[in-house]
């Protein structure tokens, strides 16, 4: 049967991402307090194409991908070097994204219930290996000058608060959802009863935040976290007064 993908192109164009996009498939995440959770990750694999050559082989991709076991940095890295071998590349990309499930408490009445967090781990490998870590965080940001200027009550919304990590060591997802719990008005609940409703309407009145205000609050506790060589933060606060949302941004400079 004629191999289409081996033969030879003359365009003298090479292809730094060929592969694959949004395969579904089941996984197992490291879980601080479990050890492994289950859930489903949306998978993207590629690799670099050489300018010489048609098409790369898709079904590796999907060889591969299926062989995976629980996901980590490390077994993050052997399955590129795996796709670099299998595919005759020179560098190999993987982004994975998936819901990872905190248990969490209602602050007053104190019940239990899960609560779902984005979550992708970016990971490529060329003479390196660069991996990083992305959490989206669901939190609550009341207005300072709304509050500031009206005899009564401050606008507030849902914001979600984009972590993304490059890490010397494990950083655990739960200790980046509690950095942007803690930097925001509130954080988000699940499950609340009404004295929950109570605390927490209260407790975003009294730590009102701009998205600057977040943002920094963010950037200064991952400078503290030592495990952290880089890092960015991303906050959008999708605004209760305007049909557009208010969002800030930095990053640390690599050192
Ligand atoms: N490179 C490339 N492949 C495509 C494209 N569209 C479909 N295909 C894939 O071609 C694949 C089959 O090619 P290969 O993966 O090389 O299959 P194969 O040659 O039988 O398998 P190997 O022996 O491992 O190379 C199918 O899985 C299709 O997904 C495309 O745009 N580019």
């Amino acid at each position: 049967m004629e191999d289409i993908q081996k033969q030879v192109d003359t365009r003298n164009i090479a292809l730094k991402k060929v592969g694959i996009k949004d395969f579904k498939c089941p996984i197992s995440v490291l879980d601080r307090e479990n050890k492994s959770q289950n859930t489903i990750a949306k998978i993207d694999a590629a690799v670099s194409l050489s300018h010489d050559i048609k098409g790369t082989h898709m079904s590796r991709f999907v060889e591969i991908i299926s062989e995976m076991d629980r996901i980590s940095p490390e077994n993050i890295e052997k399955i590129l070097d795996n796709m670099i071998e299998k595919l005759d590349s020179e560098s190999a990309y993987m982004k994975i994204d998936f819901d990872y499930f905190i248990k969490k408490l209602s602050p007053v009445t104190k019940i239990e219930s899960l609560t779902d967090v984005k979550c992708y781990y970016e990971a490529t490998k060329d003479e390196e290996f660069k991996f990083l870590m992305g959490v989206s965080v669901p939190v609550i940001t009341l207005c300072p000058c709304s509050k500031a200027i009206s005899e009564f009550g401050a606008h507030n919304q849902r914001a979600v608060v984009d972590i993304l990590v490059d890490m010397n060591g494990l950083v655990w997802i739960e200790d980046l959802v509690k950095i942007a719990e803690e930097s925001s008005s509130s954080p988000v609940y699940p499950l609340l009863k009404r004295k929950d409703e109570k605390y927490i309407t209260e407790q975003s009145y009294l730590n009102p935040r701009f998205v600057e205000d977040v943002a920094r609050e963010v950037a200064l506790r991952l400078e503290k976290t030592e495990k952290i060589r880089w890092y960015s933060v991303k906050v959008e606060s999708m605004e209760s007064i305007h049909n557009h949302s208010a969002f800030a941004y930095t990053e640390k400079s690599y050192i």
